[in-house]
């Protein structure tokens, strides 16, 4: 049934709630500008995020052009160290335990994916956990775990930061996560499972060989779709009033769009809006708000030793 905005007004409670990535992340970025602000002024220096882009894959250029653009935004320094396609491991290793021992560098950022001749773990490792800002070493996962302050990965972090910025209650709810990877679904199941203001919640988590996946989001209160499959959750899946976060971005082809492809969601929008009480856009949601969480961990890698 296709209902318009209004008729949708007058039969749900309240009216469907948009979670702008674009408001809450603004809100974020104020807050680091005025902190970087105060620094400055008392003499000291700026926060320094490293970022490390291997090859030239158009999605991961996108993005850590965007961070560093917003790393100068928010008046932190930022270096872009670029490396071929084709570089061996060691060249990376190396790179990194030298940012390892800079002292006027704060965070350390190594763009997934990486070619085939890189092992991603072991490049993960080499990271100091004190500049592990993207908090996938394997102390900061561990931290995250047990409750510790941590590295909290960019994608979570920054989601539990929409969910705050617009006061969505989680306590007691029903939250199922589909998807399980270290960099979104497992973290982001961990904290709506801890006991944080965003938290509280009962979790479910979803992979490729979960049955009658359709039937287990449609029980969700909150439902977090990270899975890589556009257009994925569509209606049925979705309880009436629930909160829908939708973290996927594919490139999608369309000869029509200005740079030839438009980016998908997991979630079908148009048709899931209407059961929601609250959805995030894509773009325009999740993403800048991953980009958000990384420059707060930017800053409390900062703060960390110069406190
Ligand atoms: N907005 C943002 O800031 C970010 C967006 N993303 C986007 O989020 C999406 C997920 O990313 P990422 O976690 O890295 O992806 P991965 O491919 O690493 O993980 C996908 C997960 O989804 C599960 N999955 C895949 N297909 C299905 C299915 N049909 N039913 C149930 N579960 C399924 C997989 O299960 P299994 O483990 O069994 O294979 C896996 O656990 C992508 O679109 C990515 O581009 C990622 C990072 C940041
Ligand atoms: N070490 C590492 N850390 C990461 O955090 C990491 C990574 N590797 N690899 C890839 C994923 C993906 N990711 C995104 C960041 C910003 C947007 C973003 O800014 N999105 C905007 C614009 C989207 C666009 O125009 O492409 C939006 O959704 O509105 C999206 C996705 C970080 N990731």
């Amino acid at each position: 049934m296709h209902l318009t905005v209004l008729q949708r007004i007058k039969i749900s409670f309240a009216p469907m709630l948009i979670l702008d990535g674009k408001v809450a992340s603004a809100a974020v970025k104020a807050e680091l500008t005025q902190q970087t602000a105060t620094l400055l002024a008392a003499g000291k220096r700026a926060p320094h995020l490293a970022a490390i882009l291997v090859g030239t894959n158009g999605a991961s250029e996108t993005y850590v052009a965007s961070k560093v653009k917003n790393c100068e935004e928010t008046g932190f320094r930022s270096s872009l160290i670029r490396f071929d396609e084709n570089i061996e491991e060691s060249v990376l290793l190396q790179k990194i335990a030298q940012l390892n021992t800079d002292p006027s560098v704060d965070g350390i950022l190594v763009q997934l994916p990486l070619p085939k001749q890189i092992r991603e773990q072991k490049v993960i490792e080499a990271i100091a956990p004190s500049k592990d800002v993207d908090g996938f070493h394997p102390i900061s996962v561990g931290k995250l775990v047990q409750g510790l302050p941590t590295f909290v990965p960019a994608t979570p972090y920054g989601i539990m930061l929409l969910l705050e910025h617009f006061r969505i209650e989680t306590k007691g709810k029903h939250a199922v996560v589909i998807g399980r990877s270290n960099i979104v679904g497992r973290p982001m199941s961990i904290l709506l499972s801890s006991n944080l203001p965003q938290g509280n919640c009962t979790v479910t988590i979803c992979h490729s060989h979960t049955p009658d996946i359709k039937a287990v989001c449609a029980g969700a209160d909150i439902l977090v779709a990270a899975l890589g499959k556009p257009g994925f959750v569509t209606a049925d899946m979705i309880k009436p009033g629930a909160v829908v976060i939708d973290v996927g971005i594919t490139r999608v082809a369309d000869p029509t769009a200005k740079k030839g492809f438009r980016i998908k969601g997991d979630v079908a929008y148009e048709q899931a809006a209407e059961k929601t009480s609250a959805i995030t856009p894509v773009p325009g949601g999740v993403g800048l708000m991953t980009i958000a969480g990384l420059l707060k961990n930017t800053m409390q890698a900062y703060l960390t030793t110069h406190n």
